[in-house]
C-alpha cells in the first residue's frame, strides 16, 4: 500500500527539510549583486557584466562548457573580488545566510587561501577573515530563527606547489574553525600524488582531508586519492561508476576498487548539476547517483558551486526527486550519510543526526496527518 508518506516531497518541504552540505566552494557561491558591489569597491574592472542579473546568467552559461578547465576559468572573476578581509568576511557571512535560508543545518565550505593573497594578505589573514564571516553568518541566521553550523576546509590548488604549506595552515587553525583540507583544480595531468607530502603530514597529525578525484579523470585518480594519499572522502568520485558493471538482466558486479569504496564506506561528495556542466555526466537520469544510491554506497548530495550552477541544496534535491522519485526517506538517507561523513567529532555528528536531522524529517513526514497545513514554522 502506498501512503501519503511515500509521496515525493513538495519544493517547500524540500527547502524546509534539514540538509547537510559537504562540498561547496566559497568562491563558487557568491551572490551576483555582491560581486558587482565588491568589484566597484576594489576597482576590479574585468567583470563580463556589470549588473547582477546578466552577470549571474554569464556565470551559469560560461560554466556550461562541458570542460572542467573552461568551467574553472570563471573563478577568475570571483577570486578577483575576494582580496580584502572585508570582502572575504562579507562573502563568507552571506554564504552562511544563504545556506541557512535554504534549510542547511551543517556545512563544510572550502576555498583556497593561496588564491586570496593577490593584494598582499597573509594566508593567516585570509583564514581569519573567512572565519569571522562564517561566525557572523551563523549569528545572523540564528537571529532569523535558523540554526546552522559551518566549518571551513582549506583547499590547495593541484597545479600549484603550496599544498604542504596549506596543509600546515589547516592544522594550525584546527579547532579554530577549520575542519579539514582538500585539493582542487584541473584534474587531468595533476595527479594527487604530486602532493603526497601534504597528505602524509596530515595523517601524522591525525587530521582529515578530502580530495577532488574521479570528476574529469577516472579510476586511476580515485585509486591514487585513496590508496596512495589516504583520502577520508572523495570530492565527486562519480567516475567510480567505471568500475561497476550492470548486465542486461540488471545484475551488478563491482570491480575491486568500487567494492573497496563501498565496503569501506568511503563518502562520495556527489554534485549532480556541476557534473552535467563539466561533462562528467550527460543528464540527471543518467547520473550515477541513482545507481550508487541503490547499491548503498556512502553517497551524499552537494552543490559544488551554487553561482556557476545556479543551484542550491534544495535545487539539487528537487532535480533528484523529479528524476528518481525520491521520498523524504531518501532525502534523510543522503543527509544522514553526509552527517556521518563530516569532519567534526563523532559525538557532535551523532547529536546532529539524532537531535536535528531525524526529528526534522519526522516532523515533515507527519504533516500529511494534519492535512498538510501543520507546523509551517519548521
Ligand atoms: O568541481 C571542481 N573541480 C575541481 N576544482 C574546482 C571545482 N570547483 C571549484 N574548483 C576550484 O577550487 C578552487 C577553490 O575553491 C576554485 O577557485 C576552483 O578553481
Ligand atoms: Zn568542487
Amino acid at each position: 500500500m502506498t501512503t501519503p508518506r511515500d509521496n515525493p516531497p513538495s519544493p517547500e518541504q524540500i527547502r524546509r527539510a534539514p540538509k547537510v552540505l559537504l562540498h561547496d566552494h566559497l568562491d563558487g557561491g557568491l551572490r551576483p549583486a555582491t560581486i558587482v558591489e565588491l568589484a566597484a569597491e576594489q576597482g576590479y574592472d574585468r567583470l563580463p557584466a556589470t549588473e547582477a542579473g546578466p552577470l549571474g546568467d554569464w556565470f551559469r552559461q560560461a560554466a556550461d562548457s562541458g570542460s572542467l578547465v573552461r568551467y574553472l576559468e570563471t573563478f577568475d572573476h570571483t577570486v578577483g573580488v575576494m582580496q580584502t578581509p572585508q570582502a572575504l568576511a562579507r562573502v563568507a557571512a552571506e554564504c552562511v545566510e544563504d545556506l541557512a535560508a535554504d534549510g542547511v543545518v551543517y556545512a563544510e565550505v572550502r576555498y583556497a587561501p593561496e588564491q586570496h593573497v593577490q593584494r598582499g594578505l597573509a594566508l593567516e589573514e585570509v583564514v581569519e577573515a573567512v572565519n569571522e564571516g562564517f561566525r557572523r553568518g551563523e549569528r545572523q541566521a540564528a537571529a532569523a530563527g535558523r540554526r546552522i553550523r559551518v566549518g571551513a576546509l582549506l583547499t590547495a590548488m593541484r597545479h600549484a606547489a603550496r599544498a604542504l604549506e596549506i596543509a600546515e595552515l589547516a592544522n594550525r587553525y584546527r579547532d579554530l574553525g577549520v575542519v579539514g583540507f582538500d585539493i582542487a583544480g584541473a584534474e587531468a595531468g595533476f595527479p594527487p600524488t604530486r602532493h603526497l607530502d601534504a597528505f602524509e603530514y596530515l595523517k601524522r597529525e591525525n587530521n582529515h582531508f578530502t580530495i577532488h578525484a574521479g570528476e574529469a579523470f577516472g579510476l586511476p585518480s580515485i585509486w591514487q586519492a585513496l590508496q596512495w594519499c589516504g583520502a577520508d572522502r572523495l570530492g565527486h568520485g562519480v567516475r567510480i561508476i567505471d568500475d561497476i558493471d550492470v548486465a542486461e538482466d540488471g545484475s551488478v558486479k563491482l570491480g575491486r576498487l568500487a567494492a573497496y569504496v563501498r565496503d569501506k564506506r568511503i563518502p562520495l561528495e556527489l554534485c549532480p548539476t556541476s557534473n552535467l556542466q563539466t561533462g562528467a555526466a550527460s543528464s540527471y537520469a543518467e547520473h550515477p547517483i541513482g545507481l550508487l544510491r541503490r547499491l548503498q554506497f556512502r553517497a551524499t548530495v552537494n552543490t559544488d558551486n551554487r553561482l556557476m550552477s545556479a543551484t542550491s541544496m534544495s535545487g539539487e534535491f528537487a532535480h533528484l526527486v523529479r528524476t528518481f522519485h525520491y521520498s523524504l526517506d531518501d532525502m534523510q538517507w543522503f543527509t544522514v550519510n553526509a552527517m556521518k561523513s563530516a569532519f567534526i567529532p563523532f559525538d557532535e555528528r551523532l547529536a546532529m543526526i539524532n537531535d536535528v536531522i531525524k526529528p526534522g524529517y519526522a516532523a515533515l513526514r507527519s504533516e500529511w496527518l494534519f492535512g498538510g497545513g501543520a507546523d509551517a514554522s519548521l
